[in-house]
Formats: structure tokens, C-alpha cells, sequence
């Protein structure tokens, strides 16, 4: 019989059923939950309706369109077994909050000072260890065979994981396989002479299932039961888009029905790897873009539907602009989760871009915190929050943009130009970032993320390409090293930020090459030359959240970071 069910994620849900009505009544505390489903698909031919009670108490796993009953009784004791006791929250921690062995042994410490919580746990590879083996991977594409087991990158990241694994007191020979295969696979592009990317993610998913892997045990080992996954062994089934995969939908069934089965049956903290999915054509291992255990962090809230997602990182949370680019930044409290989207999707290093969807689709919460500064609120990102005092919340920085003028041809007045552009775009598969028009010209910057995962001699012949294209309808004009500077915040205020920003950027003698307002309602980008941006970002801070309006130069400064 149809079981209709309207949930998210995997739920254990208590209800109880009357004989005379034939139909499953959630128990009260789980009434938030909009729950039917008839009694024999959840009970099936398995049990005599004759012998049971007039009230019969049932608990229920629920994933998806699946209903196992986990617990039956006349009454239920409450919370009697581990079963009832959910899977929490996700905590995600990036590779600077795990890079040694101390920080890993901290991060322990933080994870068992909320006693409340049972958390799924998402690890980034230990500190620099991916840029670390994406370098061993290119040298290794010239410098031979022989000299494999000289390159200083492998050997920085053998000497890493061993020296951890035996400070934390864990045995080495967890990691040993890895060590082994990532050297024979280094004599394999060697061999080859060649990185395909397929072999890239292949060659980066050693950093994240080693450090989970050494993380793991040691939970173990000081008595906190673990146990780890591969992401890509656990349903995250993700495009075949090497280096820059998109998560699947048939991944948030797959993942919530192993995490949640394995937790109910035999409890045990999961430290999962961030980054990593698996191909559905190809089945091999994919990574989702560069700092892609953000997403992870989130799919797998959606998947179970958890209270909240944590990230844990090397800041104070969400920042009112790059740290590195002025250091005077501070952490903002509160964001939508349209404006995260934003702020990250326009360069904003410190949330991957994609990560946003699956906790907005989930409605989860997700807070940003430091794990070197714990006590630190950290920024709460939510579906809604107060506006009526918002005007600038952050701004992003976005480098070697690559603008493009294009002015038609023909007079005004003829239609179908617009359209006859973007399907350009289409047939090239370039996605367009921020777009200005009018009736004969657009100007438009082409989505540097898309570029960047091509290699660069390809990037360079699309780009003419994209030129000798448009030029059967338009005089194109291809500009090079632009930045794209976005005002995150209350564009209901956006003639208030309008006035403030040209009066600081006019002050600092900076001419706006292009601007535009888009539907998102929170985002006004602006146009910069590269040279140009910085010194901006710092003058528009300045004004922004230093003072009252001031469009006086702020001195360049350097970074002050927690790592
Ligand atoms: N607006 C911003 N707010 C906070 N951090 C930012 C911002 N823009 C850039 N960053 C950088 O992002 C870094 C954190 O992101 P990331 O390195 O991906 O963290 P993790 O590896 O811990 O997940 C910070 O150290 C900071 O330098
Ligand atoms: N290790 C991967 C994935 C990741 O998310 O890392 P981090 O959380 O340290 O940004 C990377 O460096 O891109």
C-alpha cells in the first residue's frame, strides 16, 4: 500500500496506533513532523493485526520512501535506547583546525565539550596537504620515474601523517596502504607523463583519507568510539566533472541510510572525509572544487536532516571582507543564507560556493566558528534574520575577471540580440557572472571559476573563440584583469550604499567600468580595474564600518591569522 511521507532526511519518529482507526497518529512530541503513512506498509505482512493491543506504541526509522520499524510496544519507553538518541549536528573541520597533531587532539577536546550534541564529523585534509599533493603530481609529470621518492612534497607529507599518527599514540600502519599507493601512483604519472584530472582527484583524496583516518583512530584510542567513511563509500554520487563535481540528488537517501543505519545499529562517531564524492558514470573519485568539505558538511545536514551544521575554521566567523586583504575586518553576526550564497559564489574564500544550497533547501542553520577561538560567537547563517538595521554586511573581492563590452551591430531596435549572445555562452558552456545592458550593448564578466578548472592554453583558445563568435553580430572589446567588488547586504538601502561607495571610490580616483544590481536583492557588484581593487576594498571598509563617510586611502596592512 502507498506510504505517503513528506520528510527530509532520516528521522526516528514515535507514534502510535489505534486498532479501530487503522491509522498511524504521531505521538506528540514529534507533532512539528506532517506524517501519514497507512499501518501495513509500515508494519507489513509480518504481523498478525489480530494479536495486538488497542493502542500499539511503534518506533520508527523513516528515510526517504522506507519505514522500518525499529521498536514496537504497548508503551514506549522514552528515550529508552540509543536509537532514539539522533545524530545532532555535522561539525566540519577545515585543514587548518586539523594540520597537526596537537590541533587534533584540540579539536577532540571540542568535540567532547558539547556532551549534548552527536555529531557527524567532516575533515578537510591536515593543513596544506592538498596543495602539497597536487605539487607532487605536477612535478611528477616531468622529473621522471626514478626520482619519485626524492620529491620533497611526498616526503613532507609521509613525514606529516606518520610523525601525527605517532604523537597521538595511533598505530602507523592505518595510514601505511595509503602512503604506499600515493608513491605508486606518483610513479604512474611519472610513467605517464601526464595528470589527467580524473588522476588529480584521484591524487587528492589521499590528504582527506588519511587525515580522517588518523583522526578516527585516535577518538578510539582515548576511549570516544569512531568510526570512519570515504565519502565516496558511503553514496556520495556526484557528476563526472572532475575537480569540480556537483553533489547528486540520489546522494542524500544514500548517505543519510548508511550514516543513520550504521548509527543505529551500533552507535559510533562518523569522521567522514570532506571534498569527495564518486562519479556516477565513471565511479571513480571526484572532488567537489577547492575547500568542497563545506558542501560535504551541508549535504550531509540536509541528508539527515540535522539541527544545526557547524564549520569550524581559522577566523571568527564570516568576516566584513578578507582578512588578508584588510586586517581590520571584523566578524558579522548574522546572515541569510542568500547573502552567504553570495558572498561566497563572489569570492569569498571563506565558504565553497555551492555550500549554501543544501542548507537552504534543508532550512538547517549553519554557524561559522573558530576552532582556535572557540568562545568566539561566530557567524549564524539562517533563512531569515532582522533587516531593519542592515545596510553593508560584507564585501568580496573577486580577481582576473575577464570582462567582455559587446555592442551590436545592427540598429536599434532589433530584437533577439540579447538572446542570440547568451546562446553563445550556452554553446560554449562559459558561465556569466554579472551583466549589464542596454538596447544595442551588454557588458558581461565571464564566471572565472569555469575557466580556472580548464588548463590554461584551452582558457586562451575559448576565450578567442568566445570573441569570433559574438563578432558575426557585434563589435566585442575583451578586457582582461578586472575585479569584481560585491556590497553584500540590504539593497532595500542600495541608493544609501550607492552614494557612499561613488563617493569613496570617486574620492580614491577609481572609475566603475560596470555595475550592476541583480534580482538576488543583496549583492551590487562593481567593476575595478585589478591594480585597482584592493586599495578599494580598503577605502570602501573604511567608510563602510570604520566610520561615518570618509573617503580618505587606508594605508596598505598585512595579515594577522590564527594559524
Ligand atoms: N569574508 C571572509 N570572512 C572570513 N574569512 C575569509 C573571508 N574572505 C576570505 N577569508 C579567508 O578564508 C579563510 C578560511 O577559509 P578556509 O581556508 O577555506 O577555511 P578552512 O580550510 O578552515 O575550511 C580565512 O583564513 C580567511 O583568510
Ligand atoms: N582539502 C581540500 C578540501 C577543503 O575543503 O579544504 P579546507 O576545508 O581546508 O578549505 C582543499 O584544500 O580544497
Amino acid at each position: 500500500m502507498a506510504a505517503p511521507l513528506y520528510l527530509s532526511g532520516v528521522k526516528t519518529l514515535d507514534m502510535s496506533f489505534s486498532k479501530s482507526t487503522c491509522c498511524c497518529q504521531p505521538i506528540p512530541r514529534q507533532q512539528h513532523l506532517h506524517f501519514a503513512v497507512s499501518l501495513p506498509s509500515v508494519i507489513g505482512p509480518c504481523l498478525p493485526l489480530n494479536g495486538l493491543s488497542q493502542t500499539l506504541a511503534l518506533r520508527l526509522r523513516c528515510a526517504a520512501s522506507k519505514v522500518d520499524v525499529l521498536e514496537m510496544n504497548d508503551t514506549l519507553s522514552q528515550d529508552s535506547d540509543q536509537s532514539a538518541k539522533e545524530l545532532t549536528c555535522v561539525m566540519k573541520f577545515g585543514g587548518s583546525s586539523v594540520a597537526s597533531a596537537d590541533r587534533m587532539r584540540e579539536v577532540a577536546d571540542l568535540i567532547l565539550g558539547f556532551p549534548e550534541e552527536r555529531p557527524v564529523i567532516v575533515l578537510s585534509a591536515m593543513g596544506k596537504t592538498t596543495n602539497k599533493l597536487l605539487l607532487a603530481g605536477e612535478k611528477a609529470v616531468s622529473c621522471g620515474v626514478s626520482n619519485i621518492s626524492d620529491l620533497e612534497e611526498l616526503a613532507f607529507i609521509k613525514e606529516l601523517h606518520l610523525r601525527t599518527a605517532e604523537e597521538l599514540g595511533v598505530d602507523k600502519s592505518i595510514i601505511s596502504k595509503h602512503l604506499s599507493e600515493l608513491e605508486q601512483l606518483l610513479n604512474g604519472i611519472a610513467m605517464m607523463k601526464e595528470m589527467t584530472p580524473r588522476t588529480k582527484d584521484y591524487l587528492v583524496s589521499f590528504g582527506e583519507c588519511m587525515s580522517t583516518r588518523i583522526f578516527a583512530a585516535y577518538l578510539n584510542e582515548i576511549g570516544v568510539k569512531a568510526r570512519q567513511y570515504d565519502a565516496f563509500d558511503i553514496g556520495f554520487i556526484t557528476t563526472d566533472d572532475f575537480t569540480n563535481a556537483d553533489i547528486l540528488e540520489a546522494t542524500y537517501p544514500a548517505v543519510a541510510k548508511r550514516l543513520h543505519g550504521d548509527w543505529i545499529s551500533d552507535p559510533a562517531i562518523p569522521i567522514v572525509t570532506g571534498f569527495l564524492g564518486k562519479g556516477w558514470r565513471t565511479c571513480a573519485v571526484t572532488t567537489l572544487g577547492r575547500g568542497g568539505s563545506d558542501l560535504t558538511a551541508t549535504t550531509i545536514g540536509k541528508a539527515l536532516g540535522l539541527r544545526e551544521i557547524q564549520v569550524w575554521k581559522d577566523v571568527d566567523g564570516v568576516l566584513t571582507c578578507d582578512p588578508n586583504i584588510y586586517p581590520r575586518a571584523a566578524p558579522v553576526p548574522y546572515l541569510t543564507f542568500d547573502e552567504a550564497a553570495e558572498l561566497a559564489y563572489f569570492g569569498a574564500q571563506v565558504l565553497h560556493p555551492q555550500s549554501m544550497r543544501p542548507a537552504r533547501e534543508g532550512d538547517i542553520p549553519v554557524r561559522v566558528k573558530n576552532s582556535y577561538n572557540p568562545k568566539a560567537p561566530g557567524t549564524l547563517i539562517t533563512r531569515r534574520r532582522d533587516m531593519s538595521e542592515a545596510i553593508l554586511t560584507s564585501i568580496v573581492l573577486k580577481r582576473n575577471v575577464t570582462m567582455l563590452d559587446i555592442a551590436s551591430t545592427r540598429m536599434l531596435g532589433q530584437f533577439g540580440f540579447l538572446a542570440k549572445v547568451f546562446s553563445t555562452f550556452e554553446d560554449l558552456g562559459i558561465s556569466v557572472d554579472v551583466v549589464a545592458t542596454s538596447e544595442v550593448s551588454i557588458s558581461l564578466t565571464l564566471d572565472p571559476s569555469k575557466l580556472w578548472s580548464r588548463e590554461l592554453i584551452q582558457q586562451a583558445s575559448e576565450l578567442d573563440h568566445v570573441v569570433e563568435e559574438l563578432e558575426k553580430i557585434a563589435v566585442v572589446n575583451l578586457l582582461q584583469h578586472r575585479s569584481i567588488i560585491s556590497l553584500i547586504g540590504n539593497v532595500q538601502r542600495s541608493s544609501l550604499i550607492l552614494e557612499k561607495a561613488f563617493h569613496v571610490l570617486r574620492a580614491n580616483g577609481v572609475n566603475v567600468q560596470m555595475i550592476s544590481q541583480g534580482a538576488s536583492k543583496v549583492n551590487i557588484s562593481l567593476i575595478v580595474n585589478d591594480s585597482e581593487a584592493e586599495q578599494c576594498v580598503r577605502a570602501l571598509h573604511f567608510a563602510f564600518f570604520e566610520s561615518d563617510l570618509s573617503s580618505e586611502l587606508v594605508p596598505a596592512t598585512t595579515t594577522t591569522k590564527y594559524a
